[in-house]
C-alpha cells in the first residue's frame, strides 16, 4: 500500500514542529527517515500513521484520506512501533504479541489457528520464540524492543511505521531487524538514527532538519560529506562499501 503526504503542517502553541512536508512512499518501499534529534521525525512519523491530526495538509493511504478509514479499519493496516514503548509489566512475551492480533477478531471472536500461526512466525521472526513465556520485566532492553517489533508483526500489517527499531539492540540483531523490514513484502517508514544502516537498507531516505524535508532520494544520492556536515553537522568521508556498493560513512574525529 502506498502512503501519500501533501503539505503536512503540525506543531505546538506557536511552534511550527513538522513545517509544509510532502512525500510519497511507494508500496513495498522501505523509506528512511533521519535528522538530528528535535528534527521532527516521531512527529512526522505520528502524522504518517494517523496517530495525530496535521493543522494543515492531508495524508492518504492507498488514494483514500487517512481521516475517511474507521479505527479498526486502520489497525488493520497500519502497525507503528514506539521509540521505548511501554507494557503492562506482569505479562509474558507471547501475550505481547498476541496484542497484535486484536484488530483482527471481533469482540467476542475465538482465538483461530491462523491468529495462533501468526503469534508464532512474529516470535521467530524477531528471535524471541524461545523466550515466548519469560515475564515481561525479566526482560532485557533489546528483547523488550524485539518483542514489541514482533507485536507490530503478528498484526500482519500492510504498512508499518519504526521510530528507532534498533534502539538498545546488538549489532546482530539491528541487522536482522532492518533486513526483515526491507523484505517484507509491506511498505515501511523507519526513523533511524544509524546512518549506515539507513544506507545498507532503505531503498530511499528522506532527511528532516527543523521539521523539513532538506533532502531525498537513494541512498547515494542522499548520503554525501556535503549533506552529513551542513545537517548533522559532521565531518566524515563517504565511499562505497566494498560488499555492497552502498554509501559507507566514516567519521572524521581529531
Ligand atoms: N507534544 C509536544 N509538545 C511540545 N513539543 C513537542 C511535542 N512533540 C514534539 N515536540 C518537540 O518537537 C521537536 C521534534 O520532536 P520529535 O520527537 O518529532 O523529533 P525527532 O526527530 O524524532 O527527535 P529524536 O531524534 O531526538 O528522537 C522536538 O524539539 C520536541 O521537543
Amino acid at each position: 500500500m502506498s502512503v501519500r503526504a501533501e503539505n503536512l503542517v503540525w506543531g505546538v502553541k506557536r511552534r511550527v514542529i513538522v513545517d509544509d512536508v510532502s512525500l510519497v512512499v511507494e508500496p513495498n518501499e522501505t523509506l528512511g527517515l533521519i535528522g538530528p534529534n528535535g528534527s521532527g521525525k516521531s512527529s512526522l512519523l505520528r502524522l504518517l500513521a494517523g496517530l495525530r491530526r496535521p493543522a494543515r495538509g492531508t495524508v492518504a493511504i492507498n488514494g483514500k484520506p487517512i481521516a475517511g478509514y474507521g479505527g479498526k479499519e486502520l489497525a488493520r493496516i497500519v502497525a507503528f512501533v514506539q521509540q521505548s514503548a511501554s507494557t503492562d509489566t506482569n505479562v509474558a512475551v507471547e501475550d505481547v504479541v498476541r496484542l497484535g492480533r486484536t484488530p483482527h477478531r471481533s469482540a467476542l471472536g475465538a482465538w483461530t489457528p491462523l491468529d495462533g500461526d501468526a503469534v508464532r512466525r512474529a516470535l521467530e521472526q524477531v528471535d524471541m520464540f524461545t523466550r515466548r513465556g519469560q515475564r515481561w520485566q525479566t526482560l532485557s532492553g533489546g528483547e523488550r524492543q524485539r518483542a514489541h517489533i514482533g507485536r507490530a508483526l503478528a498484526q500482519e500489517p500492510s504498512i508499518m511505521f519504526l521510530d528507532e527499531p534498533t534502539n538498545h539492540l546488538d549489532i546482530h540483531h539491528q541487522i536482522e531487524i532492518l533486513r526483515l523490514v526491507r523484505d517484507l513484502k509491506i511498505t515501511s517508514i523507519v526513523a533511524l538514527h544509524d546512518l549506515n544502516l539507513a544506507s545498507l537498507f532503505c531503498d530511499r531516505i528522506v532527511v528532516l532538519e527543523a521539521g523539513r524535508i532538506v533532502a531525498s532520494g537513494r541512498p547515494e544520492a542522499v548520503l554525501t560529506e556535503d549533506l552529513l556536515r551542513d545537517v548533522f553537522k559532521v565531518e566524515a568521508r563517504v565511499r562505497r562499501g566494498l560488499d555492497h556498493g552502498k554509501p559507507e560513512i566514516s567519521f572524521a574525529v581529531a
